[in-house]
């Protein structure tokens, strides 16, 4: 059985009034992927930042493996252009590392080349390398990645999410990512949790290896993918809270057409 690295029960959190968080589970363990999938405010951020201490919830137990290291990717890093940042210098601003450390994580990253270059010039896919880098010096037992390929198209997409995985096989960390994109993120994950506000439903995407139309979309990489789309036994009003419904139907930001995956609700 792997070992638990974190885990969620019964989070509640609400602010002026609005449940941003109602009743949800979640737990990831060591060599696992999990993806927070839902759309835009449905509280995906708000529930990490809950599993790793930075928000108290409302209601709710977060247990947390003693002594678990989290390396995080945020969503975003403002760096002021003007500012001479280099990428040694970003990597090693919160934790000391040796030149040999950084060059092993960079490698580890495949951004070695990168490793002169200022901050500014880098682009989104290269600025994620970096800051994944950045994150395995500190030697994670849980990488935490909030929407990390924003930004970038859909081949470095695809090479980003390999990396993820390689990563998890070689270090058997566990992994948490962030996103609303459903298309792409399968490539690496174990566990889907699809939350709005609620946990609609979770379970294990399907590889849809052979499908012809995804391979044209996405490339030789795509068949790795896996689509993920689901039934729910209950609908939502406009605030995104349950109702009874008595079919199934999809939500317009988590289906994709061609290929169907199981879940439990
Ligand atoms: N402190 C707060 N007070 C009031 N509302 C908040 C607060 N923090 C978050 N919210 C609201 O809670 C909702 C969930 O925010 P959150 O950032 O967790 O969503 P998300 O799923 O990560 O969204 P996105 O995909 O856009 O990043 C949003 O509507 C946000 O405006």
């Amino acid at each position: 059985m792997t070992q638990l690295l974190i885990e969620g029960r019964g989070l509640s959190l609400t602010r002026q009034g609005t449940a941003i968080l109602s009743n949800v589970d979640i737990h990831v363990g060591a060599g696992e992927i999990v993806t927070i999938v839902g759309p835009n405010g449905a509280g995906k951020t708000t529930l990490v930042r809950v599993l790793l201490g930075v928000l108290a919830p409302d209601g709710g137990t977060v247990t947390r493996k003693p002594g678990l290291q989290v390396g995080y990717l945020p969503q975003k890093l403002h760096v002021d252009p003007v500012l001479p940042l280099g990428v040694r210098r970003l990597v090693t601003l919160t934790k000391r590392a040796s030149r040999a450390e950084v060059d092993a994580a960079l490698v580890e990253v495949g951004g070695l080349h990168l490793a002169e270059k200022a901050v500014s010039g880098l682009s989104g896919g290269e600025m994620q390398r970096v800051l994944l880098a950045r994150a395995l010096l500190r030697r994670p037992d849980l990488l935490v990645l909030d929407e990390p390929t924003q930004g970038v198209d859909q081949t470095g997409q695809a090479e980003f999410y390999e990396l993820l995985r390689t990563i998890r096989d070689r270090r058997g960390c566990g992994i948490v990512l962030i996103s609303h994109d459903l298309h792409v993120v399968m490539a690496a994950t174990d566990r889907v949790i699809c939350l709005q506000h609620h946990v609609c439903c979770a379970g294990a995407p399907r590889t849809v290896a052979g499908d012809p139309e995804y391979r044209r979309l996405f490339g030789p990489a795509a068949a790795e993918f896996a689509i993920y789309s689901h039934r729910h036994d209950h609908g939502h009003d406009l605030h995104g809270n349950p109702l009874p419904c008595d079919h199934d139907h999809g939500h317009a930001h988590t289906h994709a057409p061609t290929a169907s995956d199981e879940v439990r609700p």
